[in-house]
């Protein structure tokens, strides 16, 4: 029996875009057409997320790429808090994103402290994971995975509002792209992680979706293994292609 979870597409931008091409992105996305079967969410820099939500027709919803741990207060610099995105329209949040562990050394400890807030503000978190190139070349890699699942998931009592994804960091950015098989093995180990530490149910239900090299040319095959519950994607969310990626699963 096919599983019941909602394919979950999201674009994450990083730092890139200006008012011209985030038009261009948008054009693409209200012109579509998009699979109704495919939850999207995009992620624009902080900055933009006021103008896209207004911009975007209501079938894509917006996340923030990351948030600090607290609503407000005396911590200048800081671009966003999960109140405020949510404030601009936001229903999501990145966090434990790859480059905010490996560029910003971010902790399990901030990311799990980071989680419990967003949930509190009664948002969604896409939960990132991934091992580097050494620790899969070790044989770590379901250490790792397994460790920054478990600093997640002791900040979350509602898993309905979570969507897991794993990213191996050797993948992000390099266009070497996981093959289905390595992203189907992770994520059903990720899926009996869940069964055996939070519940069957969650496991059955919590979409896991991959990261790294995402692309229209290899988006349906990897979309066709039972445990990959959709795509998080980096370079190719700036372009045309992410609706074929959306698209992943349409005949
Ligand atoms: O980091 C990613 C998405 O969060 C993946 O980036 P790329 O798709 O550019 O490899």
């Amino acid at each position: 029996m096919a599983n019941q979870r909602k394919f979950f597409v999201g674009g994450n931008w990083k730092l890139n875009g200006d008012k011209q091409s985030v038009d261009g992105i948008i054009k693409f996305l209200n012109d579509g057409p998009l699979d109704e079967n495919t939850e999207v969410v995009v992620s624009p820099p902080a900055i933009y997320l006021d103008y896209v939500r207004g911009k975007l027709n209501n079938n894509v919803a917006t996340s923030a790429q990351n948030c600090y741990k607290v609503a407000k207060g005396a911590f200048t610099g800081e671009i966003v808090s999960a109140a405020m995105a949510k404030d601009v329209g936001a229903t999501w949040i990145i966090l434990g994103h790859s480059e905010r562990r490996h560029v910003f050394g971010e902790c399990d400890e901030l990311i799990g402290q980071k989680t419990k807030y967003v949930l509190e503000e009664g948002l969604g978190v896409i939960a990132c994971i991934g091992e580097k190139l050494e620790e899969r070349e070790s044989n770590q890699t379901n250490e790792v995975v397994f460790r920054q699942t478990s600093a997640f998931a002791a900040n979350i009592s509602d898993w309905s509002k979570v969507v897991l994804a794993y990213e191996p960091v050797w993948a992000i950015g390099t266009g070497k792209v996981a093959s289905p098989e390595q992203a189907q093995e992770v994520h059903a180990s990720l899926r009996k992680w869940l069964a055996d530490n939070v519940s069957a149910e969650v496991a059955q239900k919590t979409r896991i979706i991959y990261g790294g090299s995402v692309s229209a040319g290899n988006c349906k095959e990897l979309g066709t293994k039972p445990d990959v519950d959709g795509f998080l994607v980096g370079g190719a969310s700036l372009k045309p292609d992410f609706v074929q990626i959306i698209n992943a699963r349409k005949a």
